[in-house]
């Protein structure tokens, strides 16, 4: 089992947004989060990726965890090969494959600052993709992405899958996953 949630709960403020919220993820899987918003989904893929606390329960987590937000997280200045490398240096990957992958090799010497944004979105898949992380955690990554954009992003989750990998993706747009889960969040009541 590549992450594992038990009887979780997420208090935001004042706000019960879940409670005893249970769900694993294997290799090979992929779950899809849908709900209105501010129902608390990207709280829940935080929760996954370790970036918050739950206030109960338990997470079990094998191997990295990659975090997809809505930040793009690379150096504005840098060329985006460079910005690239930073982080496949801390992560131990390439981003070359991972730029081809995207359709993104051609702006290798662009600052990422002159990036539209659908590149820029492009990039921080990208990034992704090279981490080499085992788990995915994608807060609604189709954003900004043009149609060739969101075909490339799931034939990725799809790669990213058949490698043993697995993806939670929290998502308002359609989004092409085969044979993924799904997971309504419809709020407690207030
Ligand atoms: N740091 C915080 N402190 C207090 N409340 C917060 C905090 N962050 C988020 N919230 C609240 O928690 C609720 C859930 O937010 P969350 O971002 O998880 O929703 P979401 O389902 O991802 O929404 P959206 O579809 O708009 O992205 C919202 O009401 C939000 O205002």
């Amino acid at each position: 089992m590549i992450v594992t949630l038990t009887d979780i709960a997420c208090l935001r403020g004042p706000r019960l947004l879940f409670e005893r919220m249970s769900l694993a993820l294997d290799a090979g899987e992929a779950l899809v989060v849908t709900g209105p918003n501010g129902v608390g989904k990207s709280s829940l893929l935080r929760i996954v990726a370790g970036l918050l606390r739950p206030s109960a329960g338990r997470i079990e987590r094998v191997g990295q965890a990659a975090w997809l937000g809505e930040a793009t997280a690379l150096d504005g200045d840098r060329p985006l090969i460079e910005a690239l490398r930073f982080w496949a240096r801390l992560d131990g990957g390439v981003p070359e494959p991972a730029m081809d992958k995207m359709g993104i090799a051609h702006l290798a010497p662009v600052p990422v600052r002159y990036l539209s944004t659908g590149q820029r979105r492009r990039a921080a898949i990208a990034r992704t993709i090279a981490s080499g992380a085992s788990l995915w955690v994608l807060d609604e990554p189709a954003n900004g992405l043009d149609t060739e954009g969101v075909a490339r992003l799931a034939m990725a989750i799809d790669g990213h899958r058949a490698k043993s990998g697995a993806a939670i993706v929290a998502t308002h747009l359609p989004l092409p996953i085969d044979g993924a889960a799904k997971l309504s969040l419809d709020g407690l009541p207030a």
